[in-house]
């Protein structure tokens, strides 16, 4: 998987010109690069080899879109996290929680249908990134509440600023975020 790993920081990108104070991460090459789409699934899985997970958990939206490649390489289904999310009709039920202040300081609702995991399941969470971890706690909760089993948060960047969400909620990333810099 070392083509993977020099293939992530060879597409990646900070956006930002001289005048800017900060830069932003741009991923959307990792997209386009057909050694990315077909490994990148299969990479995520491999940091969590020994647990048996019976559903990946993506967070809307880049979460679901890496989810549903580390669900097809885990050969299990997918329970996606939806952001504001609304009740279609009355029997339409939901598990929500909001989240600390996130990396654009934002509180967000994030909700999950409760048909969408069982006591029994064991969760693996996949993300892009995880910076505060707001969102990754938040996705804990969803699945504490739940009554499934949280494994653990496979993520492409770690650039967490708190290393003590990387060591209980079991963090394992394919770059840290210094080796984007
Ligand atoms: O660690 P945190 O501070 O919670 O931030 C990390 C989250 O923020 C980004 O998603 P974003 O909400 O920008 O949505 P996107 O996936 O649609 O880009 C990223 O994909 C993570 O889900």
């Amino acid at each position: 998987m070392s083509d993977l790993h020099d293939n992530l920081r060879r597409t990646f990108r900070w956006l930002g010109d001289r005048t800017d104070d900060t830069s932003a991460a741009d991923l959307t090459g990792w997209w386009r690069e057909p050694g990315i789409v077909a490994q990148i699934g299969p990479g995520l899985a491999a940091l969590f080899p020994d647990d048996a997970p019976t559903v990946v958990m993506g967070p809307q939206s880049r979460g679901s879109l890496l989810g549903a490649l580390v669900a097809h390489a885990l050969g299990v289904g997918l329970a996606e996290v939806r952001k504001d999310p609304a009740q279609n009709v009355d029997s339409d039920a939901w598990w929500e929680v909001t989240t600390a202040p996130d990396y654009r300081d934002r509180h967000l609702r994030l909700g999950l249908r409760r048909t969408l995991l069982r006591s029994g399941d064991r969760v693996i969470f996949v993300d892009d990134w995880v910076d505060t971890g707001a969102q990754l706690e938040a996705c804990r909760r969803l699945v504490d509440v739940s009554g499934a089993s949280w494994i653990g948060a496979a993520v492409v960047v770690d650039a967490l600023q708190r290393s003590d969400l990387r060591h209980n909620l079991r963090v394992r990333s394919l770059l840290h975020v210094r080796e984007l810099l």
